[in-house]
């Protein structure tokens, strides 16, 4: 049924730099939830505290009553037990055919028998859309394929979180779209937690259920999709639009004087928010909410032509 993980008050620093601080999210069991940033804003070292391969200089992170910015080696061995990881290579090993890469962890973490490892193996590669190359290395297939075949590597001991490291770096939007249906439908039938990192606002407009913006040393909002997606704060609204205008300059934050020369420059109005993608199946995700719900309990208006069907998938401004 997925798991929930409690982050309060988490901060990280490398010597003097701080990556961020005061990070303070609940990511509901079951659900899907995409972290933002703009580049080096610490994403991937937040994913890397959240499995424990990074120690947090200060807050918790609580899984299933364990706090694994403290805990015990021994209780982080178990707790990994319940993570599944798409690192964004899909990190193979280059030696091993596919169905060896796949059967690794089963191999290397469970007692199983050869013929229980193969049911499993065929069962993931089939729920990824593998099976038949089972024998091919991983230099021989496609980006789009390695990363599929990361995703059933991370599937075979069946885990409760999903982490999903930029998924869709170095694909085209033809495989990412397919992708992206595929994690909504891996969601759909395994209902674990997931959480993606990613730069593609498409995806982070159309997957998930919350939305997470890292900024500026902090976490600048996380909520529901239709939250962020409605929202008028200057950064959320310049990042989930990808706009120039707004606070998030070239390399970090515009300095005062960009910014006054802005003052001046209407903003676009906010595009409508598209329908969130489906499972191709058609039946609803456990923790898939009606279009519009969240506006019309908050009593938030979203821009006009939200929740059209016309709307599916559309990059903003297209
Ligand atoms: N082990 C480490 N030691 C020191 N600094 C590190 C370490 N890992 C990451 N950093 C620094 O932390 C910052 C955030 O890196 P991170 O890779 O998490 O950013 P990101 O938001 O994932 O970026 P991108 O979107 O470009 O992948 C960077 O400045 C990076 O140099």
């Amino acid at each position: 049924m997925g798991v929930e993980i409690k982050v309060n008050d988490l901060s990280k620093s490398f010597g003097k730099q701080l990556i961020w601080g005061d990070v303070t999210l609940t990511i509901p069991a079951g659900e899907i939830c995409v972290m933002l940033g703009p580049s080096g804003t610490g994403k991937s070292v937040f994913l890397k505290t959240l499995i424990g391969l990074l120690k947090p200089d200060k807050g918790s992170i609580i899984i299933e009553g364990t706090d694994i910015a403290s805990c015990s080696e021994r209780d982080l061995y178990e707790i990994r037990k319940l993570f599944g990881v798409l690192f964004q290579d899909g990190a193979m090993f280059g030696s091993m055919n596919l169905y060896d890469n796949v059967a690794f962890p089963l191999r290397e973490h469970t007692k199983k028998s050869e013929s229980e490892v193969r049911a499993i193996v065929m069962e993931k590669m089939d729920l990824v859309g593998l099976l038949g190359a089972e024998d091919k290395l991983p230099g021989e297939i496609s980006g789009g394929m390695r990363k599929r075949a990361g995703l059933a590597r991370a599937l075979v001991l069946d885990p409760e979180i999903v982490l999903f490291d930029e998924p869709d770096s170095g694909l085209d939007p033809v495989r990412t779209a397919f992708l992206n249906q595929l994690i909504i439908d891996l969601n759909a039938q395994i209902d674990a937690t997931f959480l993606i990192v990613t730069h593609d606002v498409n995806t982070a407009r159309t997957v998930p259920d919350n939305i997470g913006l890292l900024y500026h040393r902090h976490l600048a909002m996380f909520g529901p999709r239709e939250m962020l997606l409605s929202s008028e704060e200057p950064v959320v609204r310049q990042f989930l639009n990808a706009q120039r205008v707004g606070p998030i300059g070239m390399s970090e934050e515009k300095d005062a004087d960009e910014l006054a020369a802005e003052a001046d420059q209407d903003l676009p109005p906010l595009p409508p928010i598209p329908l969130q993608q489906e499972p191709s199946n058609g039946i609803p995700r456990r923790s898939q909410r009606p279009p519009g719900e969240w506006c019309r309990e908050h009593g938030v208006t979203p821009p006009p032509g939200s929740f059209e069907t016309s709307n599916a998938g559309l990059a903003p401004g297209a």
